[in-house]
């Protein structure tokens, strides 16, 4: 593939280790952020130290805190910033855009403002319509440290597939292809609520079959969810769904992980928040998902259960008691089972 022009905004760790991944394969690579201090210390020491301590950066690499710049000299644009700033960042971008240009979610949210999802929000503000959501099992220190690791873009666009998948190939990162954008992108940002139910229950110290049916379970869940929204069910058997379930729900590297096992340990979630110090999607996600589940009649019984312990004082026996005590009916919702 000859040289192309990139830029990732965001100076997080995932923008990060996507960044220098396309670095070290050779290409034109701007990060965007918005702290000089990072600017400066990625281009004069090759450390993001914050975000990524670890990893040594390309030289290549460029960190800028010229949005404008950034934008109207690349081809390809990942943005990887928190759902919280997404659509404030996606606006600023907007009159940058031109149609060719190709535009990619990496993040794994809701809009807290709406329910609405990253690739809802490049739809409605950008002149171009070339979008994509890359997902998948993604710990983004896992993948600096050189980890072999499989993701998915996800496009209607079969050439934005075929950029993405060759700027970001190496020898430890590969890229699938799927054209099921809400399976994806649901998929992401929906396991998110499990990690924290996972990490919970890993500082209870609960054994493997109790990990093993809450992981199950919550794929059924998620997928309600998202076939709900239009997303193919298949998808969940994919790295984006499963995949991403496992890497999440039994890392303690997941930052929302971290979150279900410091409220097990039994801190609040504010200190649990504060000393993570990073992004952790799945407690604006969980208020998002269970309003939505609630006004459609979705029934998610860890979902639920999970919201009542952490914004309605309930018991952890709630949390529990709505997993044990539920409907209980089919093992996999989507295969037909009565003749
Ligand atoms: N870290 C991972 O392992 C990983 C993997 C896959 C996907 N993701 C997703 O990627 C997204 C970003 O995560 P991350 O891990 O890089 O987050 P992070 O917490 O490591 O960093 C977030 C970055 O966004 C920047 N930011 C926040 N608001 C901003 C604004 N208004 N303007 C400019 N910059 C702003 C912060 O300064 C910071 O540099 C999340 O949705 C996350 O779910 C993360
Ligand atoms: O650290 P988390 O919990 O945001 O998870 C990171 C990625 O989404 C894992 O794929």
């Amino acid at each position: 593939m000859k040289k192309q022009s990139v830029c990732v905004l965001g100076g997080g760790s995932f923008g990060t280790a996507m960044a220098n991944i396309m670095a070290q394969n050779g290409h034109q690579v701007s990060q965007w952020m918005r702290n000089e201090q990072q600017v400066e210390e990625i281009n004069l020491t090759g450390l993001n130290s914050r975000y990524l301590p670890n990893a040594p950066l390309h030289q290549e690499l460029l960190a800028t805190n010229n949005l404008e710049e950034a934008i109207r000299a690349s081809d390809t644009i990942f943005v990887s910033i928190p759902s919280k700033s997404f659509e404030d960042v996606v606006e600023r971008i907007d009159r940058l855009l031109t149609p060719e240009k190709l535009l990619i979610s990496t993040t794994k949210g809701f809009n807290p403002k709406r329910f609405e999802l990253m690739s809802d929000i490049l739809k409605r503000n950008s002149a171009t319509q070339k979008i994509g959501v890359l997902s998948g099992p993604n710990l983004a220190k896992e993948i600096a440290a050189g980890q072999l690791t499989g993701s998915v873009i996800a496009s209607d666009h079969a050439e934005l597939r075929e950029t993405v998948i060759e700027l970001l190939k190496s020898p430890t990162f590969r890229v699938y292809e799927n054209t099921d954008i809400a399976g994806v992108e649901l998929a992401g940002a929906l396991k998110n609520i499990y990690a924290i139910v996972c990490g919970l229950a890993k500082a209870l110290k609960v054994g493997e079959n109790t990990m093993a049916m809450i992981m199950t379970r919550s794929l059924a869940e998620m997928s309600r969810f998202a076939v709900h929204f239009g997303a193919n069910p298949m998808t969940f058997l994919g790295l984006a769904g499963m995949g991403d379930l496992i890497a999440t729900c039994t890392s303690p590297l997941s930052r929302n992980y971290r979150v279900g096992h410091a409220l097990g340990s039994g801190q609040t979630l504010d200190d649990a928040i504060e000393a993570i110090g990073e992004v952790a999607e799945g407690v604006n996600t969980l208020r998002m998902v269970r309003e939505e589940a609630s006004k459609h009649g979705l029934y998610m019984p860890l979902a639920e259960g999970l919201y009542q312990l952490i914004f309605e004082g309930a018991k952890l026996e709630t949390l529990i008691g709505t997993m044990m005590t539920g409907g209980q009916k089919w093992d996999v919702e989507f295969a037909t089972y009565e003749k």
